[in-house]
């Protein structure tokens, strides 16, 4: 079974369009908690676009209050503002991703072996019990570059998805990308690294993902399930804000 972490990102980017509390993200966790997702996931930027600090607390207390099982994983580039968060909120999983301040959105993996040293020390700070680093990987990354992602002392690998995502609707390049997905997760699974998936999944690509690639623990899905909630959404609206404004008809 592969785990569905949400992550609130695009729900918050809606909400800061004003200065107003909805929609409210601590509710809509609450709604796919309750829904069956395993966990939420959020990846606070530097510039606080979407995920703001105090959403990361609020966030935080809500899990521990009333979703004790559900996992909390926090993603985001290992700078000592983040290192500081993720002592003061202690999230099941941190997923740290190599993005640069200004970065529109997360677009490729770490260098293992360039980076291998800076991981390490991260890592070591990090890692407690109780708590899973994983680290944002190419698709294609391979046998070796998963080895030098096992040396850092991550548990687990997040494949970056986006590729694989940009290319569906050409299916022989979509197939080339699942073989380069596959071959990364198998190299990882026999050594004992487990494997995260995320980035651009949605409800048509992430059938043939799950029937291609075996053995992923969790997907984190966002931008793709936010804009299916609101399709899905809106004609409810629609009905409800009619029915006020025409009680009778
Ligand atoms: C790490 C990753 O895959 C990203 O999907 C990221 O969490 C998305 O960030 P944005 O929502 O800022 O695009
Ligand atoms: N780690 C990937 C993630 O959390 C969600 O990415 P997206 O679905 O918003 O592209």
């Amino acid at each position: 079974m592969t785990l569905l972490s949400v992550n609130l990102n695009a729900v918050a980017q809606l909400r800061n369009r004003r200065d107003l509390p909805w929609p409210s993200v601590t509710g809509i966790a609450r709604v796919v908690l309750d829904a069956g997702a395993s966990g939420i996931t959020i990846h606070p930027r530097p510039d606080q676009r979407h995920i703001r600090r105090t959403d990361v607390f609020e966030l935080s207390e809500l899990l521990r209050a009333d979703y004790p099982a559900a996992e909390f994983n926090i993603e985001g580039y290992p700078s000592d503002d983040f290192l500081e968060l993720i002592e003061a909120v202690d999230p099941e999983q941190v997923t740290l991703v190599p993005d640069d301040p200004a970065q529109a959105t997360s677009d490729h993996g770490w260098d293992f072996r360039g980076e291998a040293d800076f991981l390490a020390s991260v890592i070591g700070k990090l890692s407690k019990p109780g708590r899973r680093i994983s680290l944002f990987c190419d698709p294609d990354a391979g046998a070796e570059a998963v080895a030098a992602a096992k040396a850092t002392g991550a548990d687990r690998i997040e494949l970056f998805t986006g590729p694989y995502g940009a290319c569906f609707a050409d299916p022989a390049t979509a197939d080339q990308e699942l073989s380069a997905l596959v071959q990364t997760t198998e190299a990882a699974l026999a050594i004992g690294l487990g494997v995260n998936a995320g980035h651009d999944l949605t409800l048509e690509n992430l059938p043939a993902f799950q029937a291609k690639v075996r053995g992923v623990a969790e997907v984190s899905i966002g931008h793709g399930i936010t804009a299916n909630a609101l399709l899905m959404g809106f004609a409810e609206a629609v009905r409800r804000y009619r029915a006020v404004l025409s009680p009778n008809s």
